[in-house]
Parts: C-alpha cells; structure tokens; sequence
C-alpha cells in the first residue's frame, strides 16, 4: 500500500524516476554526445529542441498567473527573464539562435516552427497545458528534471566540442549558461515539493508530474530518432537543405 514518505524519502523517490527515465539515458543522446550524428542529425535536433525553449518561459508565465504566492511568484519569475532576456542579458532563447545561427538556419524558419516535427509540437504543447492545468504543486514539481540536467549539459559540451568541427563555444555557450542557471532553479523547485508535498496524494501528484515530464522529454528524442536516424520525417517537416541562410545553402 502506498504510505505517507518523509521528505527525504520522497527526494530520493523523485531522483529514481531521473535515475531511470531522463532523456540521458536515449540513444539519439547517446549518439549526439559521442559524435555520431551526422551534421544535419544535429541540425534536426537542434531544431525541434527550439520548440522546447520557446514554450518554457510560456510555461513558466502560466504558472505565476496561478500563483497567489508572492513570494513564489517573486523567486519563479527570474526563469522567464533567464529566457527571454531583459536588459543586458540577451537570454536563452537568443542563445538558443546562437546556436541554430551557428548550424547554417535562418532564423525566421527556426522561430516560424513549421519545420518541426508534429510530435515535437505535440509534447512541447503538452508541458504548457500540463501547467496550465494541473495544481501548482504538480506545475512546480514537472520542472524537476533539471535536478538532471547539469550533467547532461556537460557530457553535451564536452561530447560536441570534441567530436563536431562545426561546434565551438560560441554554439555551446546556451549550456554553459545553464550550467549556473539549473541548480539554483532546480534546488528552489525540489524544497518547494519536499515542503509542499504534505499528503499521500500529493506525494503521488509530483511523482506522476516528474514522469510526465520525462515522457516530454522523451518522446521528443523518439520523434528525432524515428524521423532523422530511420528517415521518416512526418509530410512538412524539415528535411536537409531548407530553411538554411542563402549565403549556407549556396555553400
Ligand atoms: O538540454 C536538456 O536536456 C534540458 C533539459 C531540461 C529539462 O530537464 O527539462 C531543461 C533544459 N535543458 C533547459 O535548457 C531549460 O532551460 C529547462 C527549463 C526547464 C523547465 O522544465 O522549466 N527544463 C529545462
């Protein structure tokens, strides 16, 4: 029968869930990290995962909408700036089309969305309703997988500095930001659940939330794989050659 967890019991339940299910352990991850793919593999990916960083600070002002916590709303909101930028920080999402910049795309075709594959739209959307909709224990709780994801960010960097000669700092720098970024939000996001997370079915909530969101993040890299490895991209998906800069695509 289900019991009532200590906070720490509940802690180590929800790193299970990272231990067994983070997109780490994919093997288009494998494959990108150990130098495997080919130069449009990491277009793709790159691609699509825009998907996944335009819809965060969304998701993220869904949450504050909701939130009748002051101070909840004061610490969450610096997630939606870390995107979007403001000021002299020119954000994720500029760091992001550093990136795609970087891979040869012109930046309308990345930010229009229309290269992307249906499924990558499909989960990224899924985490914004999910949000929206559920309570903000299980909104705060989803946003646990960046307990995983410095690592992973490291192996990327390490792994596609060494291995691509088309990838240099200036491309990865998007992950060395987030090197600093994640822990802070990660470590406020895994108190905020310990502490609020009082109940039988709360526990269970934040459980179910972080396995949602690893099925998110997953089903993307299965969308890749079956797209871009097997070569079967979905009717109007991007295939190699469009949406390049023409000085790229002449190239
Ligand atoms: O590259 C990755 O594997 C990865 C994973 C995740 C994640 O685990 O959700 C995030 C990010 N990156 C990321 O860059 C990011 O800004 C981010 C925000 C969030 C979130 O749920 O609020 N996850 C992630």
């Amino acid at each position: 029968m289900t019991k009532l967890m200590t906070p720490d019991e509940l802690e180590a339940a929800l790193r299970r869930i990272g231990a067994e299910r983070y997109h780490n352990l994919h093997p288009f991850h494998r494959k990108l990290h150990g130098g495997g793919c080919t130069i449009d593999q990491v277009r793709a990916w790159a691609l699509n995962r825009y998907c996944y960083q335009a819809i965060i600070p969304q998701k993220d002002a869904a949450l504050m909408a909701r939130c009748e916590d002051r101070e909840l709303r004061r610490e969450w909101l610096h997630r939606i700036t870390d995107h979007d930028g403001l000021d002299g920080n020119e954000g994720g999402i500029e760091r992001w089309l550093v990136l795609t910049d970087g891979l040869g795309f012109d930046r309308d075709y990345v930010v229009g969305r229309t290269g992307a594959l249906p499924a990558t739209r499909f989960a990224t959307e899924a985490y914004l309703h999910w949000v929206t909709e559920k309570s903000l224990l299980e909104a705060v709780a989803s946003s646990l997988t960046e307990l995983f994801a410095p690592k992973l960010h490291e192996e990327r960097i390490s792994g596609m500095l060494e291995h691509y000669d088309f990838i240099d700092e200036r491309v990865v720098a998007y992950f060395r930001k987030r090197l600093d970024q994640a822990p802070r939000d990660a470590a406020f996001a895994l108190d905020y659940v310990r502490r609020n997370a009082r109940t039988i079915e709360q526990q269970q909530a934040s459980l179910r939330a972080l396995t949602f969101k690893t099925e998110v993040l997953w089903a993307q890299l299965d969308a890749l794989w079956l797209a871009y490895v097997e070569d079967m991209p979905a009717p109007g998906a991007w295939r190699p050659g469009e949406g390049m800069r023409e000085v790229d695509a002449a190239a």
